[in-house]
């Protein structure tokens, strides 16, 4: 018999919802089993789009009492860590490959009483998180290549994941695995197999008029 598959969390990517009713898009998802509410910030040069910031964070801080779970797409995320602590993000990830004085900033983000995660790319080694794990309370493995939403899940991501889950287990348990991007009904399963916590996930949920069932299907059930 296989290991024991825990409860994931499911994540509702706000890149996906209707800017034009977003405060019910929100509230719609918390209703329907959200656990977080996951917050991608683009810059147009890190990745090549540009999505929303502090502002709109706020905005729907007000509407929600979700955690709200900001992934920064930005090349300069340490001049984005006050704001988005002002604007009540409570979980703030930047990549590895955007950051040179990475510990600093992780420290930073935690001094701004946010939880600190760090993000990957779908080809960035696994090693790079080798000094990382005391740092932070989350990792976030892309599974698409970021900046856009509604891709298909990079195949060869559910085994990097699978690698991951097992490092995590050995030097970090209490750290988080969250995935981003592509994730779906049909490949979620294989994605708790493999290890995640989280799973975001945008088109999965707000493209589907029934949000419970979505989310409900994300998370095993029916
Ligand atoms: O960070 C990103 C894209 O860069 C993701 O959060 C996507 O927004 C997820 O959207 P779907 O792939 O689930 O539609």
């Amino acid at each position: 018999m296989g290991q024991p598959v825990k409860p994931v969390k499911v994540a509702p990517s706000l890149l996906a919802a209707d800017f034009t009713r977003l405060g019910e898009e929100v509230q719609e998802v918390e209703r329907a089993g959200a656990d977080l509410l996951h917050f991608d910030v683009m810059d147009g040069v890190f990745v090549p789009n540009l999505s929303f910031g502090p502002v709109v964070c706020q905005a729907v801080r007000r509407v929600s009492a979700l955690p709200l779970d900001v992934h920064l797409m930005v090349t300069k995320p340490e001049v984005l860590i006050e704001p988005f602590a002002k604007a009540g993000a409570h979980r703030l990830s930047v990549h590895v490959e955007a950051v040179t004085h990475l510990h600093r900033v992780l420290a930073q983000i935690r001094e701004a009483g946010m939880v600190p995660g760090v993000a990957l790319n779908p080809l960035t080694p696994l090693a790079s998180l080798d000094e990382v794990w005391p740092f932070v309370g989350f990792i976030l493995l892309m599974t698409v290549n970021p900046g856009f939403g509604g891709q298909s899940l990079i195949p060869e991501t559910v085994g990097k994941l699978g690698r991951l889950a097992r490092i995590r287990e050995q030097v970090a348990p209490h750290v988080e695995l969250v995935v981003d991007g592509g994730v779906t009904v049909d490949n979620a399963p294989a994605l708790r197999q493999a290890g995640a916590d989280v799973l975001v996930a945008g088109t999965a949920v707000f493209a589907e008029a029934d949000r419970q069932r979505a989310i409900s299907l994300l998370k095993g059930g029916s």
